[in-house]
């Protein structure tokens, strides 16, 4: 577990973070969301003493980090940054073993480990190991920046922004590949983002901030059902619980109920939202469930209603409306 205690840093007369006591639960992901410059890299950069906090405490399992020097701290929290700084003259296979050769690991168990890291974070160590980063996309880099970051086998991890610089599509895709990897390691991981679909489908805590200070900390839902300030709310906005829908592959909602031919059909993969778009568009309360082409079961719209439920501005009729024409 994280703990941070009235942590506070000024430059000059200005508090950027002030007040800040948190705990972050161990094995989870809590996302640090709020607008720009309230705060949120630089609680991140304190936690691993890249920023020196100007009062308060951050506690590593019960341990006042102050207590570590900043070089031993870190090396038990992976960093993951937005533009990933890989080294361009080491070839991938290298990049990631940044940290295992610094501390002296054996090559061999090394070289193995980088080939699982590079398989887990969906690159081909075959194809991808002896590449130079100037020969990769930028989804590409952002994947051998979570693998470098995961090298060491830290059991914390901070991001920031890790997937900001990418296409929607690459930024999706590795968003996936994460929460894959996440419901593996079960890392305690601190991710920063301004990106609110992000950190509602990949958060199980958020930390909402505004001008230095917390708004409110607690689950996606609780942050949409019980906004604890009219800031909250507004800053999730007016169709939020529809938003956490978009976190929720269909699999996870639907029944299995036998298929009635002449319904749309969408994959179990899916996001819920999606689905649910699919739904008003054919003025249909049941779709069919397929998976690699195969028929799995149904998804209706109480399933929808009932995983929105206790909201407001949800979908909250008991069918959904009839089609356009
Ligand atoms: N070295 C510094 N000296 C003075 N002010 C700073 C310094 N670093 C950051 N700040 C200020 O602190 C505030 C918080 O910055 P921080 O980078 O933590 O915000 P953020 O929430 O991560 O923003 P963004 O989403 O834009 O990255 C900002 O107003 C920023 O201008």
């Amino acid at each position: 577990m994280i703990e941070l205690e009235q942590l506070e840093k000024r430059y000059g007369p200005q508090r950027v973070v002030q007040d800040l006591t948190l705990q972050l639960p161990a094995g989870q992901v809590t996302a640090l969301l709020g607008p720009s410059g309230c705060g949120k890299t630089t609680t991140l950069r304190m936690i691993n003493r890249l920023i020196e906090p100007s009062s308060g405490v951050v506690r590593l399992n019960g341990q006042d980090t102050r207590t570590l020097a900043p070089e031993v701290l870190r090396r038990g929290i992976g960093y993951v940054i937005q533009q990933i700084g890989l080294f361009p003259h080491l070839d991938v296979a290298q990049n990631v073993a940044t940290v295992p050769d610094l501390l002296g690991r054996p090559r061999q168990a090394t070289a193995r480990r980088v080939d699982e890291l590079l398989a887990l974070v969906g690159l081909d160590p075959d194809t991808f190991r002896h590449k130079r980063p100037g020969q990769l996309s930028g989804g590409q880099a952002q994947r051998v920046g979570v693998a470098r970051a995961l090298a060491a086998d830290p059991p914390v991890l901070l991001m920031d922004e890790p997937f900001g610089a990418l296409d929607p599509l690459a930024r999706e895709q590795l968003q996936q590949a994460f929460s894959e990897i996440q419901r593996r390691l079960h890392k305690t991981v601190v991710m920063v983002t301004h990106d609110i679909d992000e950190a509602l489908k990949l958060g199980d805590r958020i930390a909402l901030m505004n001008g230095g200070r917390l708004e409110q900390f607690g689950t996606p839902a609780e942050l949409i059902h019980q906004p604890a300030s009219s800031f909250v709310r507004a800053f999730l906005g007016e169709d939020a619980s529809l938003r956490q829908l978009a976190g929720r592959p269909v699999a996870a909602l639907m029944d299995g109920g036998e298929q009635r031919p002449g319904l749309p059909a969408v994959d179990a993969g899916l996001d819920a939202r999606s689905a649910l778009s699919v739904m008003l568009r054919e003025g249909t309360d049941t779709l069919n469930v397929t998976q690699d082409g195969h028929p799995v079961g149904v998804l209706r719209w109480s399933a929808l209603t009932q995983a929105t439920a206790g909201q407001k501005g949800g979908p909250t009729r008991s069918s959904p409306p009839e089609p356009a024409e």
